[in-house]
């Protein structure tokens, strides 16, 4: 029986092996983590992770060939296949500080896996890592290995959350990166034969290391791109009165382009977008490539801009000051259907809020009061490290109230701020919301979720990104 071993049992790690378990019963996976809260968790009815269809699939396997452990050692000596599936952050000191990744996880878990192997190993990278990292790996591994062999793999996951199980069953593509040689081809067809169990065999591409680690960041750059792309065009359409959606509807149905991932927003966020291009920009400048890098910062630019560029008309709308006011944020994650709350806009948005002075009462479904609080009150990039690693307890921020009903978070506010597209914000009685508002009530939908004619027809005064403005909006300048 062949047996994998994960380091790392996070938002990739836990349902990535969740599911090769799943579809490969003749194959025994255990996920392993340093973090003992995280690993008990996986054991528990409550999982760590919010992911629909995820909690089915591990009670399909957990027990029989799917286990979740803290005993590393052991079950890295046992395994055949070691996946390394741990946080790759942005460095926020020292050399390329706030651009490159910071390979400590990764590094440490080398040394541990050459440590204590005693037969031969697939080593895979499956987080994200800046291109040629497979090299310094190779090399810590060969330089400590007591005559053990190692082949290494990249094979980037490229799952979104929200949609992980669906996109695990049904990839897109796999990719498989190995050595061009005789021992690195035979690895690579090894893991092949793992993900054909279900993945058709077309869509599993095979290329060398540094295709497979450059293609992983190429796509996120390529993603986001595309929401700064269509964020960009929003400013002009509210500054014209042409319309994003009609826009966005008539640029995707060139087949060229296409019409997925062209939703304007109040700015994409999530723990990868931002620290991968980072991680580009870093590796293009390294390799003396000014014009390329600088053209990848204008994305993250343009997604600051776009985060900011909210804030201001909330503010300008609101007689140019929210000091005082009560402003109720529905939403919270960076996305809907998942709890993640990591470069969540939300963040960057409450923060312009609290800096105006306003009193802030949030709801989302998914995310906790102690999540809400860590996330205002942490400094950039602190979220990225294994959670028993971050600062403990920062101090609550007092302008904002954690609610769990949009009733309630809504009572006497003076505004409405949508920050997550849950399905749920569709089917508010904004009737009811707005008797019990402040007048006049503002809605500003940052996920262009709300019927804007309906709420008007109520009386509200409703901002919607990049679609023709109220006469009240008109007159205020975007920019405060
Ligand atoms: N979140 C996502 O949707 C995606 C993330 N990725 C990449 O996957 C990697 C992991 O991301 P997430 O799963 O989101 O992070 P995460 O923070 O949810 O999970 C990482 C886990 O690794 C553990 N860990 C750290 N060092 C360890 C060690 N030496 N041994 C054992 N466990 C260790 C941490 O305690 C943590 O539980 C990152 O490189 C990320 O860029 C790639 C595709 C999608
Ligand atoms: O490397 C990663 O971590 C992953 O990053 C993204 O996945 P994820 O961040 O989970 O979620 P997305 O659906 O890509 O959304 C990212 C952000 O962009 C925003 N977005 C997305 C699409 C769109 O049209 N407009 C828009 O603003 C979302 O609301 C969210 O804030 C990629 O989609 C995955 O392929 C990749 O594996």
């Amino acid at each position: 029986m062949v047996k994998i071993c994960c380091l790392g049992a996070g938002y990739v790690g836990g349902p990535t092996m969740a599911v090769i378990a799943y579809k490969c019963p003749e194959i025994e996976v255990v996920v392993v983590d340093i973090s003992t809260a995280r690993i008990d968790a996986w054991n528990s009815d409550r999982l760590p992770i919010y992911e629909p269809g995820l909690d089915d699939v591990v009670e399909g396997c957990r027990g029989r060939n799917l286990f979740f452990s803290t005993d590393i050692e052991k079950h890295v000596a046992d395994s055949d296949i070691i996946f390394v599936s741990v946080n790759t952050p942005t460095k926020t000191r020292g050399l390329g500080a706030g651009k490159a990744a910071d390979l400590t996880y990764w590094e440490s878990a080398a040394r541990m896996i050459a440590d204590v192997s005693k037969s031969d190993k697939i080593v895979v990278e499956k987080s994200t890592v800046p291109v040629k990292t497979a090299e310094a790996i190779e090399k810590i591994l060969t330089h400590n290995s007591k005559g053990v062999n190692f082949q290494i793999l990249s094979n980037p996951e490229f799952l979104a959350e929200g949609t992980a199980i669906a996109d695990l069953f049904s990839p897109d593509r796999v990719l498989i990166g190995g050595r061009e040689t005789v021992e690195g081809r035979k690895a690579v067809e090894t893991l092949k034969s793992v993900y054909a169990n279900w993945v058709p065999e077309d869509r599993i591409i095979t290329t060398n290391l540094w295709s497979a680690e450059l293609s992983k960041l190429a796509a996120n750059a390529f993603l986001a791109q595309r929401i700064s792309s269509v964020n960009a065009m929003s400013a002009l359409c509210e500054a014209t009165g042409a319309n994003i959606s009609e826009v966005a509807y008539a640029v995707g149905k060139d087949s060229r382009i296409g019409s997925k991932f062209l939703n304007a927003s109040v700015g994409f966020g999530g723990s990868c977008f931002q620290k991968d291009i980072l991680n580009l920009i870093y590796i293009c400048e390294c390799n003396g490539l000014t014009e390329v890098s600088d053209y990848w910062k204008q994305v993250i630019k343009i997604n600051d801009y776009q985060k900011s560029r909210f804030v201001n008309r909330i503010v300008s709308s609101m007689f140019n000051t929210v000091s005082g006011k009560k402003i109720a944020v529905l939403g919270f994650a960076f996305k809907k259907d998942t709890g993640d709350t990591r470069e969540t806009p939300a963040i960057d948005v409450c923060k312009g809020l609290i800096g105006d002075r306003a009193q802030i009462n949030i709801y989302d479904p998914q995310v906790t009061e102690d999540q809400i609080q860590r996330d205002l009150a942490m400094n950039k990039f602190d979220w990225d490290h294994p959670l028993h690693l971050q600062p403990m307890s920062p101090t609550a921020v007092k302008q904002v109230r954690v609610c769990w009903d949009v009733y309630e978070a809504t009572k006497d506010a003076h505004g409405v701020c949508i920050l997550t597209e849950w399905d749920e914000f569709k089917k508010l009685d904004f009737q009811k919301i707005y008797n019990n508002m402040q007048k006049p009530a503002f809605v500003f939908d940052g996920r262009n979720v709300v019927d804007a004619e309906k709420l008007r027809k109520i009386g509200f005064i409703v901002y919607m990104i990049g679609k023709p403005l109220d006469a009240w909006l008109k007159d205020i300048p975007a920019v405060v």
